[in-house]
């Protein structure tokens, strides 16, 4: 049983920590406390905002000694709870928030150090200024910061082409359990000397350390982009198309992701703004983004000529390609607003999945069914990263169904949707994490050896569970 957060405790953290570092009053802290779905409602004595390395390791360490627990905070976007405190008021949030400084930017090395409270869009434009590119790209970027995205491993839009957060990351500056600071902020590509730690943290939640700074691998800056928005008659097509598009040019693919009628329609009433750019509304659609750091690299002639192909063979029935930069946005916000478009739709139970990428029409077309029949005038919304496997196979509820009531059925329905994905050997969480809503997923998929070890880890850099408590682990 963690502490109660003490009187004592606060004034030692306020006095290193001033005023502002510590915030108490309810109406402060409410934000802290719930997330961004309000799956949760928790409660907080105290949010904490170090300014700096020094300064988190300081708060760990009282906390530590005060056995009070601590839920790391980055921009608070987790689908899953990862960041909300219980309800008890006995764990204490740690905001990065403050922690935004990028620290420096090389470009022979290419490489960028962020602390952790920098926002992802924040670290990619500072890359951009520096003619480099970060690529790493999430729906939430504007808001969830870099703290965040390596705790939880953050996959997104170009997983395809760059690979998750973790294929980033060169060095990693994470305050342990104890207080103590692990300093590994190198920028080696190659570096063989022991385990590799800074990978335990990436993805662990914020459950074996907090991590405060980070080094990431940039990429060049791309001379060339082309997207293009395309209507798909059905699931089978979409991945056909997918292969098509990457046997053409593997190198230059960098998006493919996909969305059904149900999103795009969801996007098209509640997103103000949002416009469809094709004659008419189509069954499925793909969005299919290349990309060259190489200027004359001659995407637009290559993206014409497969979709061209693509249209002869009837894998699309009809396209759009961006013509400037300001379409290319406009696209991009009909496939990033859906979370947001959900949201105002009414409630909806989330299945962040992933499949080998030859099973995702079947996945989709499985799932869905699973789900229309469990809940009938339910509303799948299938929409994801098809070109690495990651659907989001999310359920809407009927829409003149209590939302309470509606909710109240998410386990069944998430059951549903991972009685296939277990039969196409996916995953139950490809990239939004276990959090509070999944760890007993977790102790039914990755259980024995693999669950064994992970305790065992925990175990050894948490020994009190003093860190991100009731979060990944079943209890065990
Ligand atoms: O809302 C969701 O289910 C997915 C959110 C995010 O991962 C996305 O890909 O837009
Ligand atoms: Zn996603």
């Amino acid at each position: 049983m963690t502490a109660q957060v003490g009187a004592e405790l606060l004034a030692g953290l306020r006095e290193v920590l001033g005023p502002g570092g510590v915030l108490t009053d309810p109406a402060d802290t409410a934000p802290y406390a719930t997330d961004w779905r309000r799956l949760y409602q928790g409660r907080t004595a105290a949010v904490l905002r170090p300014a700096n390395t020094r300064e988190v390791a300081f708060c760990v360490a009282s906390c530590a000694a005060s056995g009070v627990a601590i839920v790391p905070q980055g921009g608070n976007t987790s689908m899953v709870g990862g960041a909300v405190p219980s309800e008890d008021g006995r764990q204490v949030v740690l905001s990065l928030s403050r922690m935004r400084r990028v620290r420096a930017i090389d470009p022979v090395d290419m490489t960028m150090e962020a602390e952790a409270g920098l926002t992802l869009k924040e670290a990619q434009d500072a890359a951009d200024a520096a003619g480099a590119k970060l690529p790493l790209s999430i729906s939430s970027e504007g808001t969830a910061t870099i703290g965040g995205v390596l705790a939880t491993n953050a996959g997104g839009n170009n997983t395809v082409r760059y690979g998750n957060a973790r294929d980033m990351v060169l060095g990693l500056e994470v305050v342990l359990a104890d207080g103590q600071v692990i300093n590994a902020l190198r920028r080696l590509h190659k570096d063989n000397t022991g385990y590799c730690l800074r990978q335990l943290f990436v993805g662990s939640e914020g459950t074996l350390g907090i991590i405060t700074a980070a080094v990431l691998k940039l990429r060049p800056r791309l001379a060339e982009v082309e997207l293009a928005l395309c209507a798909v008659p059905d699931e089978a097509s979409a991945l056909t198309l997918f292969s098509r598009v990457r046997g053409q040019d593997a190198g230059a693919l960098q998006a493919f992701e996909y969305m059904s009628a149900t999103g795009m329609d969801f996007v098209l009433r509640h997103i103000p703004g949002a416009v469809l750019p094709l004659a008419a509304p189509a069954p499925h659609y793909a969005l299919v983004e290349l990309g060259s750091p190489r200027a004359g690299a001659g995407l637009r002639a290559a993206l014409e000529s497969v979709l061209a192909e693509a249209l002869e063979a009837g894998e699309i029935t009809d396209a759009v390609i961006a013509e400037s930069g300001a379409q290319r946005a406009a696209i991009w916000k009909l496939r990033e607003e859906h979370a947001e478009a959900q949201k105002r739709e009414g409630a909806s139970v989330k299945n962040d999945v992933s499949v080998p990428v030859s099973r995702v029409p079947e996945l989709i077309v499985r799932a869905s069914a699973a789900c229309r029949a469990l809940i009938p005038g339910a509303r799948p919304v299938a929409f994801g990263h098809m070109g690495d496997g990651n659907i989001h196979m999310n359920l809407q509820q009927p829409p003149d169904m209590d939302p309470t009531a509606f909710l109240a059925r998410g386990h069944e329905v998430m059951e549903a949707v991972n009685e296939v994905v277990r039969d196409l050997d996916g995953s139950f969480s490809a990239e939004h994490g276990v959090g509070r809503l999944k760890p007993d997923m977790l102790a039914e998929w990755r259980g024995g050896a693999e669950l064994d070890v992970m305790r065992r880890i925990k175990a050894a850099l948490d020994p009190a569970g003093l860190l991100n408590p009731g979060k990944v682990l079943p209890p065990g």
